[in-house]
């Protein structure tokens, strides 16, 4: 499969989803009270909520870092029992190794299972174009900028071929032109390759530019809230956050965020 071909997208389902952490001594902190959600194969959706809801613990589950308690959690019609390849996880922090160029970071994870062939090369290096990094193969991840570091790491997830992506707050720590470019960088993929997302953030605008629809955790412990069809036609682009459309559709969040 060439890199830039989309892997067949994944569907995720969660059912009754409980986690609680425990605390010496102490009643254990709810994170989630039984949280339900499907997202269809090919779907973007973003995880809304207040401070403390659960959303990362949401998606750290769904990455196989932490076991839920009880409830049933599946990706790609499969029990998920840690972490994998065919789940691209993306964090606030590019986790790039700071002692490997752009190049070797994004063949680290077919290095590492062993599968470094002469085709995955020729994958890493359309890669690379696609996400703007030709230029910068050679480069250590100090010698980037943010949105580099940023685009490298996508690369470094895309060669795994993931089902689903899995992104807490990518863009989070970035000023608002980066984040800005890097939003529509992510609805071009997106456009293109149609693997299913599940997006964290705590951004109304940012969840109604991105998301098909927005799951809405209610305040800690998490369940879910609501779950908003964005209904805004696609392809989008950061130009549409000035549409009336566009601005009924963040009033939508916000009034369900609020309530
Ligand atoms: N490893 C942990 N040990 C103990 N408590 C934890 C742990 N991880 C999360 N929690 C608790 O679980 C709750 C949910 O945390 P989580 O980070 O998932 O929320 P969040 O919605 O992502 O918050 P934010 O928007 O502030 O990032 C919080 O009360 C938090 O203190």
């Amino acid at each position: 499969m060439s890199a830039v071909e989309a892997p067949p997208a994944t569907g995720v389902r969660l059912r009754e989803v409980r986690k609680t952490f425990s605390r010496r001594r102490r009643p254990g902190r709810v994170a989630l009270d039984g949280v339900s959600l499907d997202v269809a194969p090919g779907e973007f959706l973003c995880l809304l909520g207040p401070s403390g809801c659960g959303k990362s613990t949401l998606l750290n589950i769904l990455a196989g870092f932490t076991p839920a308690d009880s409830g049933e959690v599946q990706v790609g019609g499969r029990p998920v029992e840690g972490p994998g390849h065919e789940r691209g996880v993306l964090f606030q922090t590019p986790n790039l190794f700071p002692w490997l160029t752009t190049w070797q970071n994004v063949l680290y994870g077919p290095k590492a299972r062993g599968a470094l062939t002469a085709d995955v090369r020729d994958e890493a290096a359309e890669l690379l174009e696609t996400v703007g990094l030709a230029d910068a193969r050679d480069a250590y991840p100090h010698e980037l900028s943010g949105g580099m570091r940023h685009r490298a790491a996508f690369a470094r997830v895309l060669i795994n071929h993931p089902g689903v992506l899995l992104m807490d707050e990518p863009f989070g720590a970035l000023d608002a032109i980066t984040r800005a470019g890097m939003q529509r960088f992510l609805l071009e993929l997106w456009q293109r390759r149609r693997t299913t997302i599940v997006f964290v953030t705590h951004d109304v605008e940012e969840a109604a530019l991105l998301g098909d629809r927005v799951c809405v955790l209610s305040a800690p412990p998490g369940g879910t809230k609501a779950v908003l069809d964005i209904g805004l036609p696609r392809p989008r682009s950061y130009e549409d956050t000035d549409t009336l459309a566009f601005v009924n559709a963040k009033r939508g969040i916000r009034e369900v965020l609020e309530r």
